[in-house]
């Protein structure tokens, strides 16, 4: 039951996240971010645009002092908002916001007397969507001590304990949709990532870990290596045995490769049947060594489907990092590697440069 109404309430942001990722340069860790980066911008409005309200309305009553506090907090909010309005608020901004929103709080509470506390609910609700997983729970629960303290202290205790608990059931309520949505989160950029018919990582995660190799190269001189991989004639395979059986024989390339390499070494299903392997501290002599063995372990033995044996081959292109390569030019050399061993029959190995095998 829990995980239909997650599905119902995640699948109209799946679609989007994946009508998204289908545009160049869209990887899922940034898409992810980046929506997240757009909620919090758009509180800030919400936070700016309510202040200047309530600094009007401050002003249309004579209370000066007020309006002009309120006031500056909402050119603050706006101020932040508009600056960083196509990247991440910084943390020590966030704080800011919440520290403004508290000082209002308490002002409140000296000029309006004990009903100011009722500024409470918004902030503590505030920090919910300000902060990620335990420090919004740790903030939230902090203000909830505050201003329970505060209720308790300066209300009629009839009216204090009230305070005091419906902030604490915000606290309860809010932590459990931080959770849920920690929970969410993890859950969809797991189903980005992942390929559904291998249960390989598929083509979103590809841009982020390569470019931390490329940091890795240009910071501590780390060779990396890449092979690309494509089924031979796969179209002969699906044509003759149909594309349930083309699928069962994917699944089994897959495990056949993930069981031949290296815990560090990371595998994606990047098209059709075209798969791409991320060799980390390997040179490009060591993962010729890797693409030769891939090529035989796939060759030597056949795949078992359903109603048939057939055995398959590959061809593979390897390419090592070079100096100044963006991430897209390296799997463009891979890619032009194993183009070249398509060309030259097939079934073989081909590297991106010369190099010595002693
Ligand atoms: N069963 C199945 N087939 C797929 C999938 N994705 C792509 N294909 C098929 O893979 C085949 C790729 O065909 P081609 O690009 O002509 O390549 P090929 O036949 O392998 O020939 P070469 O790559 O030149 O050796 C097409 O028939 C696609 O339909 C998939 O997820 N499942």
């Amino acid at each position: 039951m829990l995980d239909y109404i997650l599905s119902r309430i995640t699948s109209p942001f799946v679609r989007y996240v994946r009508r998204k990722l289908a545009m160049p340069n869209n990887s899922a860790d940034t898409l992810l971010q980046s929506f997240r980066n757009k909620v919090t911008r758009n509180m800030v409005w919400a936070g700016a645009i309510t202040e200047l309200l309530l600094a009007g309305a401050q002003l249309w009553l004579g209370n000066y002092m007020q309006s002009a506090i309120i006031f500056t907090a909402g050119v603050v909010f706006a101020a932040i908002a508009y600056t960083f309005r196509h990247g991440r608020i910084p943390n020590y901004w966030r704080l800011v916001f919440m520290v403004l929103l508290s000082v209002i709080c308490v002002m409140s509470i000296r000029e309006n007397g004990t009903i100011g506390v009722y500024w409470s609910y918004p902030l503590l609700v505030a920090s919910f969507f300000m902060f990620r997983d335990g420090y919004a729970i740790a903030l939230a629960a902090a203000i909830t001590v505050f201003f329970s303290i505060a209720a308790l202290a300066y209300m009629p205790l009839n009216d204090g304990w009230r305070i005091a608990a419906t902030l604490s059931v915000i606290l309860a309520l809010g932590s459990v949709f931080v959770v849920m949505l920690g929970r969410m989160q993890k859950l969809l950029h797991q189903l980005v990532v992942t390929d559904t018919l291998t249960g390989l990582q598929n083509r979103h995660r590809v841009n982020s870990v390569l470019s931390d190799l490329i940091n890795n190269f240009r910071r501590y001189h780390r060779a990396a290596s890449l092979i690309m991989l494509d089924l031979d004639h796969f179209k002969l395979i699906n044509d003759k045995y149909g594309h349930l059986f083309g699928d069962q024989m994917l699944k089994q390339l897959g495990r056949r490769l993930k069981l031949s390499l290296r815990v560090n070494d990371q595998l994606f299903r990047v098209g059709g049947e075209e798969f791409l392997i991320v060799l980390p501290e390997t040179d490009i002599k060591e993962a010729v060594k890797v693409a030769e063995k891939i090529r035989q372990i796939v060759s030597n033995a056949p795949f078992d489907g359903k109603d048939a044996q057939v055995r398959l081959t590959v061809s593979v292109g390897v390419a090592q990092l070079r100096a100044e390569q963006t991430w897209a030019e390296w799997i463009n050399t891979a890619d032009t590697a194993l183009l070249e061993a398509k060309r030259k029959g097939r079934d073989q190995v081909c590297a991106a440069e010369h190099y010595s095998a002693e």
